[in-house]
């Protein structure tokens, strides 16, 4: 059982070793639900340095065991992990949707795209690890093979809280490592949901290991372990620069994936239905908090009125509540101190001259951490709501005269995460797809929608440069060696 009660408490504990257990901190915190206020989800452990010591030494000894596993045995333990996922998906949606507020048909969509994830990695245990090349010698025999890289640090954001742990510890266990997640605290139960299918399959003690609580706390003691071998993180551009200092001084692997501040371009040739209904699930889903949400449309001076038209339209249909009420279509952002980001940027987009459209105020104040979808226009590249990562419901559209004004407008960022193109014509998207910095490039479809068995990561300051998911998580989680063999 991944939880006990306590004083009529329901308590999510660590999982260490195979077993859940209570920190020896003998302290809790509560997960609160975004869209009632007032309303406790339950609680998780805040967990001491002794807990993570525990979780990364039961690590360190279950890994040599299971990296010795023939990779198709590995993956039988995901298929079953998958299956019991699949049965679960309502329960584990209906902790994602109370702990974050995601709607409840994005939370079954997510836990869905996670049990395809584990079912993905299960099948890479049977695909081939390395390549033979010809030697100079030619009596010998010279091939590559990959071993694990031993204990995984994960780190992962509240925004996706099964898709994001499963698709970095599912790879990082079908290559042969054990694994230590520390998830958001936002999210802490969730994620002990997801945990509990790997548990629930049967998967050898130590191999997999969660501790929950303060990410300044147990992150950075994470990545200063020294049973810790490699870090996987998702999440602030701040906290990932802090993670990468210290995996460098440490000369352990590291990757990150971290913001975007993603444009979209409307051509004069575009489809601008098309346009608009991308841009808006691309913006507002999950209450725009992705990393690869739509936050910049350019728009081409030709069609920009009647674009507009068309957005603020569609925008005024969207009904914003509670994720699990029919008809909901925007939840809440995901805590008080999201909205308080969101609410801080959109003033920040009016004092600074920026024209809201639609939108900008918080609503349903008395029931939760509700705000509007906004749109801003007649910005100009340089405001800081052009530029930073804002993690909600707001969209800055942006007028250009040419289409290479369009381009070179998307490309001044710090970021380069994803971008889309709307146009018919062949030229722009092959301009679009060489001369865009981005490392997912969409034409005619929207910014966000990662698919899972492609590479995904970002470019400039929105990845480790590295890529995750797909055949690519096995750069990262695997160390390559050359046999030469006479
Ligand atoms: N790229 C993405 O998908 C995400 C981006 N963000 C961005 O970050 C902003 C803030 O969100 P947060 O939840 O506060 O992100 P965050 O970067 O603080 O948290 C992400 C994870 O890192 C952990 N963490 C926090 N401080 C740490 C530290 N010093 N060392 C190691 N781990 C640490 C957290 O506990 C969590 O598990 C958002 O508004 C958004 O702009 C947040 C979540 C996901
Ligand atoms: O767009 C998606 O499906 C994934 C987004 C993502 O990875 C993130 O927000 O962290």
């Amino acid at each position: 059982m991944n939880t006990m009660t306590e004083s009529k408490k329901t308590v999510t504990l660590n999982y260490i070793n195979g077993e859940w257990v209570a920190s020896d901190s003998e302290q809790t915190a509560v997960s609160k639900n975004p869209a009632k206020i007032g309303e406790d989800v339950g609680y998780y452990q805040i967990s001491s340095s002794n807990d993570f010591d525990q979780a990364a030494i039961s690590a360190r000894k279950a890994q040599k065991a299971w990296g010795k596993l023939a990779g198709s045995v590995r993956g039988d333990y995901l298929l079953k992990a998958a299956a019991i996922l699949e049965e679960r998906i309502e329960d584990v949606a209906t902790a994602m949707t109370q702990e974050m507020g995601k709607t409840f048909a994005e939370a079954k969509g997510e836990t869905a795209r996670g049990v395809a994830i584990l079912r993905y990695y299960a099948g890479e245990g049977m695909r081939a690890i390395g390549d033979v090349i010809p030697s100079s010698d030619s009596d010998a025999l010279m091939f590559t093979t990959r071993v694990p890289l031993g204990v995984v640090g994960v780190i992962t954001p509240w925004n996706f809280p099964v898709a994001i742990p499963l698709w970095k510890m599912a790879p990082a266990l079908i290559y042969g490592n054990a694994v230590v997640v520390k998830p958001a605290s936002d999210t802490a139960i969730t994620c002990s949901k997801v945990i509990n299918c790997l548990h629930d399959a049967g998967i050898p003690a130590g191999v997999v290991n969660m501790v929950t609580g303060s990410g300044a706390k147990i992150g950075m003691e994470m990545v200063n372990h020294p049973e810790i071998d490699a870090i996987t993180f998702t999440g602030s551009n701040t906290v990932g620069k802090q993670l990468a200092h210290a995996a460098v001084d440490r000369g352990i692997k590291y990757q990150l994936e971290m913001g975007g501040k993603n444009p979209v371009i409307v051509a004069n040739d575009a489809d601008l239905d098309l346009a608009a209904d991308a841009t808006i699930s691309g913006g507002l889903k999950s209450t725009g908090q992705k990393c690869t949400a739509t936050s910049r449309v350019i728009v081409h001076k030709d069609v920009y009125e009647e674009f507009k038209e068309k957005l603020l339209t569609k925008m005024k249909t969207i009904t914003v509540g509670d994720g699990f009420e029919t008809g909901t279509w925007m939840g809440p952002c995901a805590s008080e101190g999201q909205l308080e980001t969101v609410l801080s940027y959109i003033e920040k987009g009016k004092q600074e001259g920026a024209k809201l459209l639609y939108g900008g105020n918080q609503v349903l104040k008395d029931q939760g951490y509700y705000v509007e979808p906004t749109v801003f226009e007649n910005a100009t590249p340089s405001m800081t709501i052009a530029r930073e990562e804002i993690f909600g419901p707001v969209l800055v559209l942006l007028k250009v005269e040419t289409m290479e004004e369009a381009l070179e407008m998307a490309n001044d960022s710090e970021y380069g995460l994803s971008a889309s193109i709307f146009t018919t014509n062949i030229g722009n998207m092959l301009s679009f797809i060489n001369e865009m910095d981005a490392g997912l490039v969409r034409i005619n479809a929207e910014s966000a929608g990662v698919e899972l068995q492609a590479p995904f990561g970002g470019m400039k300051q929105s990845s480790s440069h590295s890529r995750e998911q797909g055949r690519a998580a096995i750069e990262f989680f695997t160390s390559i060696k050359t046999v030469f063999v006479k």
